[in-house]
């Protein structure tokens, strides 16, 4: 579970989130939405402690965040608007390692999970291969397989699909709807609702650091025509 409650944050003195509250139960898969700026990227950030609020609680698990980094971060795997960002080796296998590795888990397990990891994204022995030979929709895949390696109860992504064709896209897609049928939370940002409103449980839409739709996704499709959200 992922509470945001009543959480205020500005950069400098621009506020950017204003008393926000959001709960994301296990297994749920929302996706939020909202024009450039509403300050998704934002929240997304308080998620694993990249940000801290000014005010309020960000809580996993029911435990503050702020109160265990280490816990919060394996609970909650992130993946990066540009996967690019994100690695930190040049091989598929080395890269998706590093978080195991960083928690100091045995090599055996290290090893069981990244091939676990590959599996889900579909990329089983491809471990060798460069991350910079990739396409762009592989490299999605491969930041995810990162995330998944630290068996996260949720996955939160911002906006994964910036830059993918078509197949890509439907690749990461089809991924996403096999995890969360496996049990993974998603939470996914993105302005383009294409093909996500199927997978989706709920929809909530930020305006302005706040929310203001937070429904099911046939209901919401007919409210969100006013938040400059590219409906579908
Ligand atoms: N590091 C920063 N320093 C100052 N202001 C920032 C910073 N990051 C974001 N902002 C501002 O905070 C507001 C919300 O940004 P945020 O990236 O959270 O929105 P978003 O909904 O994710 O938008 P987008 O869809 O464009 O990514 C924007 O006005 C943005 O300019």
């Amino acid at each position: 579970m992922i509470e945001f409650r009543s959480v205020s944050y500005a950069f400098e003195d621009v506020p950017v989130l204003d008393e926000l509250s959001l709960s994301i139960g296990d297994g749920e898969f929302v996706v939020l939405a909202g024009a450039n700026g509403s300050g998704k990227t934002t929240l997304l950030r308080h998620c694993n402690g990249l940000l801290s609020p000014d005010e309020g609680t960000v809580l996993v698990d029911e435990r503050p965040v702020e109160d265990d980094l280490v816990a919060a971060r394996s609970s909650i795997g992130m993946v990066f608007q540009h996967p690019r960002d994100q690695f930190v080796a040049a091989t598929i296998d080395a890269d998706v390692a590093f978080g195991p590795e960083n928690l100091g888990l045995e090599r055996a397990e290290i090893d069981r999970r990244v091939d676990a990891a590959l599996e889900a994204v579909n990329m089983t022995g491809r471990g060798d291969e460069r991350i910079d030979s990739l396409s762009g929709g592989e490299q999605a895949r491969v930041a995810i397989a990162g995330a998944l390696a630290m068996k996260p109860t949720h996955l939160v992504l911002d906006e994964p699909f910036t830059g993918l064709d078509e197949p890509a896209r439907r690749s990461v897609l089809s991924r996403l709807e096999s995890l969360s049928a496996r049990g993974t939370g998603v939470l996914l940002a993105t302005h383009d609702l294409r093909d996500v409103l199927a997978l989706a449980d709920r929809v909530v839409a930020m305006r302005d650091g706040r929310v203001v739709l937070d429904d099911a996704p046939d209901r919401a499709l007919e409210e969100l025509g006013g938040l400059e959200v590219r409906v579908p």
